[in-house]
C-alpha cells in the first residue's frame, strides 16, 4: 500500500538471531553510533530476537518524532521482566495511556518551579552537611553523595525525617534500585522478547529470571508502601509538612486509583533522584582530579562572587558562568543514561521510513552529546566549549524530550549544582598518591549499566584553608539548628 516507503538501513541481520551476534559486551551506544556513521544518523533498523529497534542519533529527529509527533511517539515497549519484578506501575515504565497523564499530571504539581525553591534551603543545607561529612571520611565520598541524595530525595517525597547510618529505607530502596538497573536492561532478558516466558514456573530449570523476581518484589514493595504509609498517618495527626506526597494526598480528591498513582509519583521521586545524582557528582568529581586547570578557574570564580564567608547558594548559579560550565560539560561528556527507549503507538511514516506501530524506539543520546560536528573533540572535558555563544545546551538532551522528560531536572540541576559549588569552594580535589608517593590519575571509564557510574577510583579531598573547615562547621551547625520542615511555597 505504501509506496515509496522503505525500511531504514542498518547492519545485515542473520535468520532468527538478527544482529545479536554484532552486539558487544558492553558501551553499545559507541557501537551503534559507529554503525549510525555507516548506515545513518536519522533511523537506523537493528534486529534482536523478537524485536525490531529503530535508532536515532540526530537531534533534530528526536526533536521531530518526541516533540512534533508526541502523540505517537510517547509510549514506552514492554519490559515484562521489570513489570513482573514489582515496577509495573513505575512511571518510567507506563506507556502512554491515561495512568501516564495523571502520574504527569502529578508530578508536574508536586515539581513545579515554586514546588522546586520551597525545597532550595533544605538542599543548600544538605550540601553543608555532607561537606562535614566528606572532611570526616573522604574516602566514602561516593556514599556520601548517595546519602545526601536519598535523604533529600526522602524529604522531598516523603517529608521524611532521620536517614541514620543503618537506615533500613534507604537501604531498602538501594536494593530496590539495583534491581531496577538489573530488570530494566534493554536486550539482557529473553523473556522481553518472548514474554509467553513468564508463565515458567520459578522452580523451572533455566528460570533463573522467576527466581530475580521473586526477591525482587518484596523488596519494591516494601519501598513503595513503608514511608507512604507514614505520610498517611502524619496527615491523619496533623504533622505531615510539606513534602510532595503529602500536598498531592490533600490536594487531589479522595480515590483508590488516584492514591496508587500518588504513591507511585512519589517512589518515582525516590527512585529517581539518588542514583542519578550520586552518578553525575561521581563524574563530576572524578572530571575535577583529572582537569585542574578547570578546578582552579570554577574555583577563583566562586573566590571571586561568592566570598569566603558563605557557601555558595543556588540562586548564585546565574552569577557562577564558569561553574554552570563544568556542570553541562559533565552531563555532556559522560550522560548518565546513554540512550532512551520509546515505542511508537500507530503505524508513522518518517523521512520516507516506515515506522509500524509498537516499534522499539532508541534515542541515542550518548551520541548527540558526542558529536564531533557539535562538539568538537567530544571525547575531551573542556567546560569552555559552552561558554561560546552557539553551542547547543547539553541540558536539552540529557534529560531527555517531550511529553516524557525528566520531571525532576530542576531538582536533580539544584542539587548536582550546589554539590559541586560548594565542593570547589572549600576543598581541592586531587588524585590518590601510590606507595611511592606518585599521583595515580583514575582511568575514565564507566561500568555497565542502566545508569552510567564511573568505575569505582580513588581521590583526596584537602580542605582549601582552615578557614574554609570553619565555614564549613558553622554551616553545618546552623543546618542542624533549623527545623527541619518543608514549607511549602504557593504557585
Ligand atoms: C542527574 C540527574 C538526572 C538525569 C540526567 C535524568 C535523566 C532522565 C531521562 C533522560 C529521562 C527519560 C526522559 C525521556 O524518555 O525522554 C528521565 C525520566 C525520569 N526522571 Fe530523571 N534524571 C535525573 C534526575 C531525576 C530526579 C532528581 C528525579 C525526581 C525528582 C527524576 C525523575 C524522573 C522520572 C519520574 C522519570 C520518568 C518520566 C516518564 O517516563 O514520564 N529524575 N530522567
Amino acid at each position: 500500500r505504501r509506496r515509496n516507503v522503505h525500511l531504514p538501513p542498518g547492519p545485515k541481520p542473520l535468520p532468527l538471531l538478527g544482529n545479536l551476534l554484532d552486539m558487544p559486551k558492553s558501551e553499545v551506544h559507541v557501537t551503534f553510533r559507529d554503525w549510525a556513521n555507516i548506515y545513518g544518523k536519522d533511523l537506523m533498523k537493528v534486529e534482536m530476537p523478537g524485536e525490531t529497534m529503530y535508532v536515532i542519533s540526530d537531534k533534530k529527529v528526536m526533536v521531530d518524532l518526541f516533540e512534533g509527533r508526541s502523540v505517537i511517539y510517547s509510549s514506552k515497549p514492554t519490559f515484562t521482566m521489570a513489570e513482573s519484578s514489582g515496577f509495573k506501575n513505575g512511571i518510567p515504565l507506563l506507556p502512554y495511556d491515561s495512568r501516564l497523564k495523571t502520574s504527569r499530571r502529578l508530578l508536574k504539581q508536586g515539581l513545579s518551579p515554586a514546588a522546586v525553591r520551597s525545597y532550595y534551603p533544605y538542599i543548600n543545607n544538605r550540601a553543608a552537611l555532607f561537606l562535614e561529612t566528606l572532611n570526616e571520611k573522604p574516602d566514602d565520598f561516593v556514599r556520601h553523595f548517595t546519602r545526601m541524595a536519598g535523604h533529600t530525595a526522602l524529604k522531598i517525597a516523603y517529608g521524611y525525617e532521620g536517614v541514620t547510618e543503618d537506615d533500613r529505607l534507604l537501604e531498602t530502596a538501594i536494593q530496590a534500585m539495583e534491581y531496577f538497573a538489573t530488570v530494566v536492561s534493554p536486550g539482557k532478558w529473553l523473556v522481553d522478547s518472548l514474554p509467553i516466558l513468564d508463565r515458567l514456573p520459578s522452580w523451572f530449570p533455566f528460570a533463573q529470571f522467576k527466581r530475580i523476581q521473586n526477591q525482587s518484589k518484596p523488596v519494591v514493595y516494601e519501598t513503595i508502601t513503608r514511608p507512604f504509609e507514614e505520610v498517611k498517618r502524619h496527615l491523619a495527626r496533623g504533622t505531615a509538612d510539606g513534602s510532595l506526597s503529602s500536598y498531592l494526598l490533600q490536594s487531589e480528591k479522595s480515590d483508590p486509583e488516584l492514591e496508587d498513582a500518588i504513591k507511585w509519583a512519589a517512589t518515582s521521586v525516590f527512585l529517581g533522584q539518588f542514583d542519578t545524582t550520586t552518578a553525575t557528582l561521581s563524574w563530576f568529581t572524578h572530571a575535577m582530579v583529572k582537569h585542574p586547570e578547570a578546578q582552579k578557574k570554577a574555583q577563583e570564580e566562586i573566590d571571586r562572587v561568592v566570598g569566603h564567608d558563605r557557601l555558595p547558594e543556588i540562586e548564585d548559579r546565574d552569577s557562577l558562568p564558569y561553574v554552570n560550565a563544568v556542570l553541562k560539560e559533565i552531563f555532556r561528556w559522560q550522560p548518565i543514561i546513554a540512550m532512551l527507549p520509546r515505542a511508537s503507538s500507530q503505524d508513522d511514516e518518517y523521512n520516507g521510513y516506515f515506522v509500524p506501530a509498537g516499534t522499539y524506539m532508541l534515542a541515542n543520546i550518548w551520541a548527540v552529546l558526542h558529536d564531533p560536528e557539535v562538539y568538537p573533540e567530544p571525547e575531551k572535558f573542556l567546560p569552555e566549549r559552552h561558554l561560546k555563544e552557539g553551542t547547543p545546551d547539553p541540558l536539552d538532551v540529557a534529560f531527555g524530550f517531550g511529553r516524557r522528560v525528566c520531571p525532576g531536572m530542576q531538582v536533580a540541576q539544584s542539587q548536582t549544582f550546589e554539590t559541586m559549588a560548594s565542593m570547589l569552594a572549600t576543598f581541592d580535589l586531587r588524585p590518590a598518591k601510590d606507595a611511592h608517593g606518585k599521583e595515580v590519575m583514575p582511568e575514565t571509564k564507566g561500568i555497565d549499566s542502566l545508569i552510567n557510574f564511573p568505575v569505582p577510583f580513588k581521590c583526596t579531598f584537602t580542605p582549601r584553608s582552615q578557614a574554609a573547615m570553619e565555614l564549613v562547621h558553622r554551616c553545618a551547625e546552623h543546618a542542624r539548628s533549623l527545623p527541619d520542615r518543608l514549607e511549602r511555597w504557593s504557585d
